[in-house]
């Protein structure tokens, strides 16, 4: 985390004064940085994960460098279970009056050949990124937004092109930025704004120790193959996030924002092929050239 003396958001430091924020997965990588975007531009901010401690070590933590009592720890939420997101919902909705922006960045998934991704496995890829975010964003409307309106922003993942190696979380998170597309039309006369950040690979060291060893193998794979040379950084994330959330971005809604140095468009070496390849030609003409 960048110290408090040198570090500075690009915004107007009362964009977001008294607003109510709540932001899944905030304790960590991203999402911390999200919510010191957002409590350094006057929001009060709620995280929640499922190890409830490290969120109040975050809240601790944030509030004794500056902002203090801006942030909170709300009660220990799996966003694969329903009953937690509706109860994490009316938490904040009944303790702070409101909820005007949801972030929902809480998500992952495990390094896998397809192949090798058991039923439950991919289920639980699905519950969490895909089906988790719809009912984080349900009961924000259902509980907040569809009477008061409000802005969201859901954390996805690089898919343009799949994401083989990952193919789980990939599916799942461009089911998020369609589920987005949808609900951005659905809920505009509630006047909520609902969009996407993609990024690309960012450095977070939660986030990376999560892959172990196998983690810095693919990095020192991946880093040569990006056009930015590169990784990117939890700021570079989240000052996307907080555009996305602001009255500026007042006529954008259904849109994805990559942060990723232009990774989309290569394709990233998370999978070997091997030099010969065993894909069978169709053809009644001789080739000229060896294909
Ligand atoms: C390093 C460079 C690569 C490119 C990086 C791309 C950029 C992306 C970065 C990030 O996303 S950073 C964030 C990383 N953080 C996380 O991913 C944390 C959250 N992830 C998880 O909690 C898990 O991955 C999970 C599967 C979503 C949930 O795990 P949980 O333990 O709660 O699941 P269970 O219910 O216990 O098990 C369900 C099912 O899943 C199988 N499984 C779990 N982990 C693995 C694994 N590592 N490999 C294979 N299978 C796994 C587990 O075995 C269960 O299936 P069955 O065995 O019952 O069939
Ligand atoms: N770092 C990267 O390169 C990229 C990351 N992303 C995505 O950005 C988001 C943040 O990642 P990052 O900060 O790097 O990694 P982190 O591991 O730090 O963040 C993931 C957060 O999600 C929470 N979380 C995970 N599963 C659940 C669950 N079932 N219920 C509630 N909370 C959960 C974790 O907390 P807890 O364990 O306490 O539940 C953790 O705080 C994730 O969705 C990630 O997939 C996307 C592209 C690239």
């Amino acid at each position: 985390m960048p110290e408090e003396s040198t570090w500075r958001s690009v915004f107007r430091n009362d964009l977001f004064k008294g607003k109510v924020a709540l932001v899944s997965g905030g304790g960590t990588g991203i999402g911390k940085s999200i919510v010191i975007e957002l409590a350094s531009l006057g929001a009060t901010v709620v995280i929640s994960s499922r190890n409830e401690e490290k969120c109040h070590k975050a809240a601790d933590e944030l509030n004794a460098l500056g902002f203090s009592g801006k942030v909170a720890a709300g009660p220990s939420t799996n966003i694969r279970k329903e009953e937690d997101i509706q109860k994490l919902i009316s938490h904040v909705v009944e303790r702070y009056g409101a909820l005007d922006i949801l972030v929902n960045n809480a998500g992952g998934q495990f390094i896998s050949d397809s192949a090798d991704i058991s039923k439950r496995g991919f289920q639980a890829v699905v519950e969490t990124n895909l089906q988790g975010t719809f009912l984080m964003c349900r009961e924000a409307f259902n509980q907040y937004m569809r009477d008061n309106g409000g802005s969201i922003v859901n954390i996805t993942i690089g898919n343009r092109n799949g994401m083989p190696g990952m193919m789980h979380s990939a599916a799942a998170r461009a089911g998020v930025e369609n589920m987005t597309a949808s609900l951005c039309v659905e809920w505009i006369e509630s006047k909520v704004r609902i969009n996407c950040v993609r990024p690309g690979i960012i450095f977070t060291e939660s986030g990376f120790e999560n892959y172990g060893p196998a983690g810095e193998y693919f990095l020192e794979k991946i880093v040569p193959s990006l056009p930015a040379k590169r990784l990117g950084s939890a700021e570079e994330v989240s000052s996307a996030v907080v555009w996305l959330l602001c009255e500026g971005a007042g006529y954008v809604t259904g849109s994805v924002i990559c942060v990723d140095g232009g990774g989309s468009y290569v394709a990233l070496p998370l999978v070997e092929i091997e030099d010969k390849t065993n894909l069978p030609t169709y053809g009644y003409l001789p080739m000229k050239a060896k294909l």
